[in-house]
């Protein structure tokens, strides 16, 4: 439910508003002033922002500015009232979305609302193909198992052949899904992903496959789901093993028609997506305790791509170590740091049950604490060992 921030020193006009919003599917925070209105806005996230121009403490060009320093993607709608109607202006031009003229009128309250609601996806959407565009991050390791999901990578990704990556968490399958997609036909069109086990059961089914204006309490329009988004490109089911089993029958139907049906609605849409799937969850076994269809299996499954541990390709901690250190310096805008060979010793011999993830933020961690040259020292005092 998109949630809105209304900031009004009159209590009647916020009520008005609130209520109105409220009927239309918003779920709306207020505050009375622009300092409350400021704090509100740093603490949460809003999809838009009303705002009124005259209020005492912060005044509505000021919580403006403020706000876009801190957020510019949030769009703000400026309340002018009678005498702030150039004051709106000038905020429009530093960079409010529009204003609207109190007394409000609903049409023109709602579309406006709407407007700024539809620019916030266009702008992350944006950002997500501008993303797209900076290059996939280099799969670091020469260890024999990295160098044969390297072939896999090479064999499998111009075909469509589905993809089924497994391996414990942070280990790097993602990454393997991105270089999947990045060498196949599809790399031009885009790679969507989805975190199943991120999203309530209740609302994958809408995430995945979308839903008509209407068709449960918070559709409050329509929306395009994954599937369709990705159409043309690669869709990357991560955590597949938590999906719900509704889910996985729609996701079935999908595999193997190539349509998907929005919820609430009727029609039947063509959809023309590489699934690669990932989990950190032993499959068979879930298909077994029937948790997972055997048959959805079979369908993802086509090609296995099992990313081992960390800790079962140690080989390549050292090279790894060796980019985190030059990635990390330079993010930090400092001189590379170098490791004495002891230390790096003593990091091929932790025990990283986080894996990948978990490495990186450790070299973060002695970059930060550690000299020019990291030792042995600081990694004993740093990088605690594992009970
Ligand atoms: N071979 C590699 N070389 C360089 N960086 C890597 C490599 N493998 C993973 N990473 C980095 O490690 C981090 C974790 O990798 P990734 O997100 O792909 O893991 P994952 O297995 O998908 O994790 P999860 O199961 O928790 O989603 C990322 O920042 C990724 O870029």
């Amino acid at each position: 439910m998109a949630t809105l921030l209304i900031i009004d020193d009159e209590r009647a006009i916020r009520k008005t508003l609130t209520e109105i919003l409220t009927f239309e599917g918003y779920k709306i925070e207020e505050a009375s002033d622009g300092e409350e209105g400021l704090k509100k806005f740093s603490e949460k996230s809003f999809d838009v922002v009303l705002c009124d121009i005259k209020m005492p403490k912060i005044d509505g060009l000021e919580f403006l500015q403020k706000a876009v320093d801190k957020n510019p993607d949030v769009p703000i709608i400026m309340i002018s009232g009678h005498g702030t109607i150039e004051t709106a202006v000038e905020a429009v031009k530093k960079g409010a979305y529009d204003f609207i003229q109190k007394p409000p009128d609903l049409n023109r309250l709602l579309i406006t609302i709407r407007n700024a609601m539809e620019r916030n996806t266009l702008v992350s959407e944006t950002k997500s193909l501008r993303r797209r565009a900076t290059k996939v991050q280099d799969m670091i390791g020469e260890s024999e198992p990295i160098k044969k999901i390297k072939e896999t990578i090479e064999k499998v990704a111009p075909t469509d052949a589905r993809i089924l990556i497994t391996g414990e968490n942070g280990v790097g399958k993602e990454l393997v899904a991105r270089w999947i997609h990045e060498k196949s036909n599809r790399a031009d069109n885009p790679l969507v992903e989805v975190n199943c086990a991120a999203i309530p059961s209740e609302l994958i089914e809408s995430e995945l496959f979308g839903h008509e204006k209407g068709s449960f309490t918070s559709a409050i329009k329509q929306r395009i789901g994954k599937f369709e988004q990705a159409n043309g490109g690669t869709l990357f089911l991560d955590e597949i093993g938590d999906m719900s089993h509704s889910a996985q029958a729609k996701v079935l139907r999908a595999l193997q028609e190539g349509k998907i049906t929005r919820v609430g609605g009727e029609k039947e849409i063509n959809v023309d997506v590489r699934v690669i799937a990932a989990t950190n969850k032993n499959l068979m076994k879930e298909v077994e305790e029937k948790n997972f269809r055997l048959d959805l299996y079979h369908r993802l499954s086509v090609i296995l791509i099992h990313v081992p541990s960390l800790n079962e390709r140690r080989d390549d901690i050292p090279s790894l170590v060796d980019r985190f250190l030059d990635d990390i310096c330079s993010d930090y805008g400092i001189p590379k740091k170098s490791i004495a060979d002891e230390a790096m010793t003593s990091l091929k011999e932790y025990d990283w049950t986080g894996n990948i993830r978990e490495l990186r933020n450790v070299v973060e961690r002695l970059v930060i604490l550690s000299n020019k040259t990291i030792t042995k020292e600081d990694v004993k005092s740093y990088v605690l060992p594992k009970s």
